[in-house]
């Protein structure tokens, strides 16, 4: 295994920090770590950079233990999420002074080396400009050539997308996932927000409360979530029971058909654009189901309908869900 981390532990107090997480990451591979605000993200992330020491546990990279070693003796970069450029320096100073402190390169050999990573980048054309006179994706750019250039074996990203817009962040997104294959990079990206986790992963890594909750595909952990809480943190679901047993069904999963004798109701219609989101009842019981399409906005408030599950996983529900029981 490339990198391992092994009962890694954190805390700063008693219920803060991280406990005894274990993550496996291949050679070249993008592994995000995904979960809400406080679950241990830039804890892990920041251990594995060595800006924190751990309580207890092993990071092992190609076998080796680098635990003990300060940041700049791993063979780790960083991307922060506010990028750390130095603003004095133009772009081709910020990506060249990386390459001259930890490739220990002279002058001219770092410059030729930046140039190269500005031009992967796509920022041609930019080497003088003062870091100010760059917009937030320019900048995202720089920072990423800065970072890559240092040659790192594994690279960090702490929610390096989160300060821009969202078109922005859709573009970056896809850069960064052609980047990371096109230069064969591992990559260990931090999130709360899940489509970011689901277009970018080879591997997810779900956390909450400071420990893993479960680790897999981006379809895995949509389509067969470990327990309700993955379930209910990536994407939408609806939990049912079929004869007394509990099931996650995605709201996209399922067909309607109208049908004057139907058992179902449809209650509620939101146009989303992308999809219409309905919500079709029985008593007071509710599931919402989401159609995508323009021929599929036809059904109407009132409408009988009935159900078809196309995908349904067995799950246990979460306390706090209402159980919908159709
Ligand atoms: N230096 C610190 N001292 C005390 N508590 C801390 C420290 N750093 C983090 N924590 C706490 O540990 C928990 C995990 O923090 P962490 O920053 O890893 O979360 P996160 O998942 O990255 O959250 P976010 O998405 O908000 O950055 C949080 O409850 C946080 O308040």
């Amino acid at each position: 295994m490339f990198l391992k981390l092994i009962n890694l532990t954190k805390l700063f107090d008693e219920e803060n920090g991280i406990k005894n997480v274990n993550i496996d990451v291949n050679e070249g591979e993008f592994v995000t770590i995904l979960g809400p605000s406080g679950c241990g993200k830039t804890t892990t992330l920041n251990l594995i950079g060595g800006f924190l020491k751990a309580d207890s546990g092993k990071i092992l990279l190609e076998g080796i233990n680098i635990l003990e070693l300060p940041p700049e003796k791993r063979p780790v970069s960083t991307v922060f999420q506010s990028y750390a450029l130095f603003p004095h320096m133009n772009v081709i100073e910020n990506v060249s002074y990386g390459i001259r402190f930890y490739r220990k390169e002279n002058k001219k050999k770092a410059l030729e080396i930046a140039q190269e990573y500005i031009d992967i980048v796509g920022l041609t054309g930019y080497e003088q400009y003062k870091i100010g006179h760059l917009s937030g994706g320019q900048q995202q750019r720089v920072a990423l050539a800065r970072s890559m250039a240092t040659n790192p074996k594994i690279l960090l990203l702490d929610e390096p997308l989160s300060n821009l817009d969202a078109s922005l962040r859709i573009k970056m997104r896809k850069e960064l996932k052609e980047l990371q294959k096109k230069l064969n990079i591992t990559m260990i990206f931090v999130t709360h927000d899940q489509s970011e986790a689901l277009s970018l992963s080879d591997k997810i890594v779900v956390m909450d409360k400071g420990k893993v909750v479960q680790i897999g595909s981006p379809m895995e952990v949509y389509f067969s979530p470990s327990n309700n809480y993955v379930a209910s943190f990536i994407g939408k679901s609806n939990i049912v029971n079929i004869n007394g047993e509990n099931f996650l069904v995605r709201p996209e999963d399922i067909r309607m058909n109208i049908n004057p004798q139907g058992k179902y109701t449809i209650t509620d219609k939101i146009f989303m654009g992308q999809f219409t989101e309905y919500i079709v009842s029985k008593k007071d019981k509710y599931i919402e189901v989401n159609l995508s399409g323009k021929e599929n906005t036809k059904f109407q408030i009132g409408d009988k309908v009935d159900l078809e599950m196309l995908y349904k996983t067995k799950i246990e529900p979460p306390k706090e869900y209402s159980i919908k029981n159709l």
